[in-house]
């Protein structure tokens, strides 16, 4: 618990024979950069392996220089440190290195040749302070092997190259190159078999965890890293996979983030999936006028966010577009976003015209955004974000408003917006292309066609014999008006609740953007266990729990049921109900078949 009040911490475990996992730990945001726009935090993850040679494997950036290298010295007599590996050079960590290295005299950084070029051009340009005096006599009584070289030493490593440490240590290399690492590295080392993986496998999150044991917590974030930085180098990605399948790892080593080891063959799955995944072109409408150039750097800052995530953005100044360009834009796009001033009580007539395009003609299946400057009380960025929540639009991002001239925050929020709705473009376009079943028989089409039918993501909570119970659902449809009547449809184990006369039950709608209720829901009660434990509620009127956290919620009364092939259909009447979150939008299950 303390170390959450802390924003910086080193976090220091043994991982496996003669080895230390050494992770730096902030959980503040790092850098404003696309990657760390989940605000979980982040770790620099080094590695120490003390053999009977021993090696630093990446040191952290100047984050956390002084933290770390106090740490580093709990744990290991610095002067006898002999190799410091970089399995990618950046200048963050060379300042750490340029600290470092007085410490360590006798210490051989290793990288890979591109590595070596960088690493000689910062020490050019900024020459390391003098290594205090080193002779061999020191050495030999450190243990050390050394020969008489004064200078800075490196030594560049091979793709296939291994360097043996003793106890069975012996590091074997691979060089993975990447656009946007071209330098990377990755070691295994058979006596741990531990994969020192670098950018690969790793997540911005920050917390107690050191190895993945809440591996399905990190589902999101791990895909949001790989979307951020490997999407678009895929096919260098999968390459290196190949290359690094050789080795019989049980543990992979990130840079950042928890270690794998639960969840090692589901993540490089994940991985091998993701690089096949048809890179389907991202689209996205920027529409918008800007009368004094308010707005217009908002859609700048916007416009820079989406394309640094990998989306492809078609800007409309409304001004000058005909209803025909917009029309044909928002056709070839999966997502708009309108943006807009208030000028005398509402949007520019351009951007009404716009609107009136987008709710006639635009499918509610797009994703949308909103954002403008106004300069008292900003009536048109209300009146557009109602129109299309209205209209069922799903939101990207939370709308976005600047008072006159917006700020360097509030441009960074649109930069870091443009980001997130790339995010939630992509997971639309993802539930929208179900996987294929295998096979081209009639039952796997049908199972194709079927999982086309879509459901609001509900929680059914009752209570039977003084326990609260409940259960996820999408197999919910409203059945009649008068009396408002809706079915739903339950597996044999959940009907034991609800197939008796006027037994009642809350209908609990969830929120889109709300997966935790819907992973606590998802899981099985065990025996004994408080289903609600941790979760916020209020009781209704028939006594059954409210989830708080709903968008929306439904009090039933069963009225009728049947047996239907494998499930019950359970008709109930609704007695009475309420919306809780008037701006959110249903959350929809999209089956993946
Ligand atoms: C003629 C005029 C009328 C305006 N009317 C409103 C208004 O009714 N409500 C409001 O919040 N802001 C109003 N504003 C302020 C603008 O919305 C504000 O200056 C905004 O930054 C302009 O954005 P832009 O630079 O993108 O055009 C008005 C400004 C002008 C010049």
């Amino acid at each position: 618990m303390e170390s959450k009040i802390l924003s910086r911490d080193v976090q220091v475990a043994s991982i496996g024979p003669a080895t230390l996992a050494l992770r730096s730990r902030t959980w503040d945001r790092l850098k404003f950069e696309i990657e760390y726009a989940r605000q979980r935090g982040t770790t620099a993850n080094s590695y120490l392996i003390q053999a009977d040679q021993a090696i630093l494997i990446d040191p952290p950036g100047e984050s956390f220089t002084d933290i770390f290298l106090e740490e580093l010295a709990q744990h290991h007599y610095l002067q006898r440190l002999q190799f410091i590996l970089l399995s990618h050079v950046n200048f963050n960590r060379i300042a750490t290195l340029k600290a470092l290295l007085p410490l360590a005299p006798y210490a051989v950084v290793l990288c890979s040749k591109p590595g070596a070029i960088t690493l000689r051009a910062a020490f050019e340009t900024d020459p390391l302070p003098s290594l205090p005096a080193r002779d061999e006599e020191e050495a030999a009584d450190l243990g050390i092997t050394y020969n008489g070289d004064q200078s800075f030493r490196l030594r560049v490593v091979r793709d296939g190259e291994c360097l043996d440490l003793g106890e069975g240590h012996e590091l074997h290399f691979r060089t993975v190159p990447t656009p946007r690492h071209p330098d990377a590295l990755c070691t295994y080392d058979p006596a741990s078999g531990i994969l020192y993986s670098d950018k690969l496998f790793g997540a911005h999150v920050c917390d107690e965890h050191l190895f993945d044991e809440h591996w399905r917590q990190l589902s999101e974030d791990r895909r949001y890293y790989f979307d951020c930085l490997h999407r678009l180098q895929a096919p260098q990605v999968k390459a290196a996979l190949a290359k690094l399948a050789d080795f019989p790892a049980s543990t992979y080593a990130p840079a950042h983030g928890p270690l794998v080891r639960h969840s090692l063959r589901r993540l490089q799955l994940d991985y091998q999936t993701w690089c096949e995944e048809n890179p389907a072109e991202q689209r996205v409408a920027l529409l918008f006028t800007s009368a004094y150039g308010n707005t217009g750097l908002m859609a700048a800052a916007l416009g820079q966010g989406l394309e640094r995530a990998g989306v492809i953005v078609e800007r409309v100044n409304c001004e000058w577009a005909t209803p025909e360009e917009i029309g044909q834009t928002l056709e070839r796009c999966q997502g708009f976003i309108i943006g807009s001033p208030t000028l005398a009580g509402h949007a520019p007539v351009q951007i009404q015209t716009a609107l009136g395009i987008i709710l006639s003609s635009t499918p509610n299946t797009k994703v949308a955004g909103v954002f403008g400057s106004y300069g008292w009380s900003g009536e048109a960025v209300d009146f557009i974000e109602s129109k299309l929540l209205n209209a069922g639009f799903p939101l990207g991002f939370e709308t976005i408003r600047a008072k006159f001239k917006p700020t360097t925050e509030v441009l960074q929020a649109c930069e870091q917006a443009g980001s997130q709705f790339a995010q939630a473009l992509r997971k639309a376009m993802r539930a929208r292309s179900p996987r294929q079943t295998s096979g081209e028989t009639q039952a796997a089409r049908v199972e194709q066609a079927l999982s086309r039918v879509v459901g609001s993501l509900c929680v059914v909570t009752a209570q039977q014999g003084g326990i609260r119970r409940g259960f996820l659902t999408s197999s919910v449809a409203q059945a009649s008006f008068n009396p408002p009547g809706l079915t739903v449809s339950v597996s044999k184990d959940e009907a034991e609740l609800l197939t008796q006369p006027q037994v009642p039950f809350v209908l609990n709608i969830l929120r889109e953007g709300k997966s935790s209720l819907q992973r606590h829901f998802q899981r099985p009660q065990r025996p004994g266990e408080d289903r609600f434990a941790g979760i916020e509620t209020i009781a209704a009127e028939n006594g059954c729990p409210i989830l708080q956290e709903a968008l929306a919620y439904l009090e039933c009364r069963v009225k009728n049921w049947m047996g239907c092939g494998d499930r019950y259909v359970v008709y109930a009447q609704v007695e009475r109900g309420k919306v809780l979150d008037p701006t959110g939008v249903t959350a929809m299950h999209h089956r993946r078949t």
